[in-house]
């Protein structure tokens, strides 16, 4: 082989040598390289789907809470309304129950006895405010006992509502096991 032609086998020779060296290079470069793991990239986005959901469920928690408070709230006046209510029909309109030993307490054990009708016996009460009744006691005459608590429940039930300057007022009444009573404004000298 001539010089010359040794010369260039030689310069192509180290010529390809460099340019697989610079390659190799390049390829281990490119194997190296950090990159974005799909693996990662996948966590990423479920992290934050995950922060999303509990920032989405903290929200409607507040929001559940909010409005529970108003309903609580809405319940309360509700309820509030509902007693006031019932106090004011106690008062104004429907008969008071009392139990038979209220009605003792009041009339003082039957001490004042103020007369006596075709029902049973009416005794003088005074009420824990001050307030004067006249308890009608009903009597416990088996052969009666049916009609009179007939009458009894009328008594309750029309007088109870009905208002009118010449009729007695009906306060309330005592229905339980060991009195049948009716408690009626009192008519007589306090
Ligand atoms: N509200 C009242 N206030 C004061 N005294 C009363 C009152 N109600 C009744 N009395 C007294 O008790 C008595 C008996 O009354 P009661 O109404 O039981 O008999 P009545 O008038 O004959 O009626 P009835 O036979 O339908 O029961 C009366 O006569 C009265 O003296």
């Amino acid at each position: 082989m001539s010089a010359p032609v040794l010369l260039i086998a030689i310069s192509a020779g180290i010529a390809v040598g460099w340019s697989l060296y610079m390659y190799t290079k390049w390829l281990i470069m490119k194997v190296e390289e950090p990159r974005i793991d799909p693996e990662d990239r996948g966590a990423e986005k479920a992290a934050a789907l995950g922060r999303m959901i509990r920032e989405l469920v903290a929200s409607e928690a507040r929001k559940k809470a909010a409005a529970a408070e108003v309903e609580e709230e809405t319940d309360d006046d509700e309820e509030r309304m509902k007693v006031e209510m019932a106090i004011e029909n106690m008062q104004k309109e429907k008969p008071v129950r009392f139990s038979s030993k209220q009605l003792a307490a009041y009339t003082r054990n039957y001490s004042t006895k103020l007369g006596s009708g075709g029902f049973g016996e009416v005794y003088k009460a005074e009420f824990p405010n001050g307030a004067h009744m006249a308890v009608k006691v009903l009597n416990h005459n088996t052969s009666i006992s049916k009609r009179v608590e007939e009458q009894f429940m009328t008594e309750v039930s029309t007088l109870g509502r009905t208002y009118h300057r010449n009729l007695v007022r009906l306060y309330g009444f005592c229905h339980d096991a060991k009195a049948k009573a009716l408690v009626y404004e009192y008519m007589g000298v306090p």
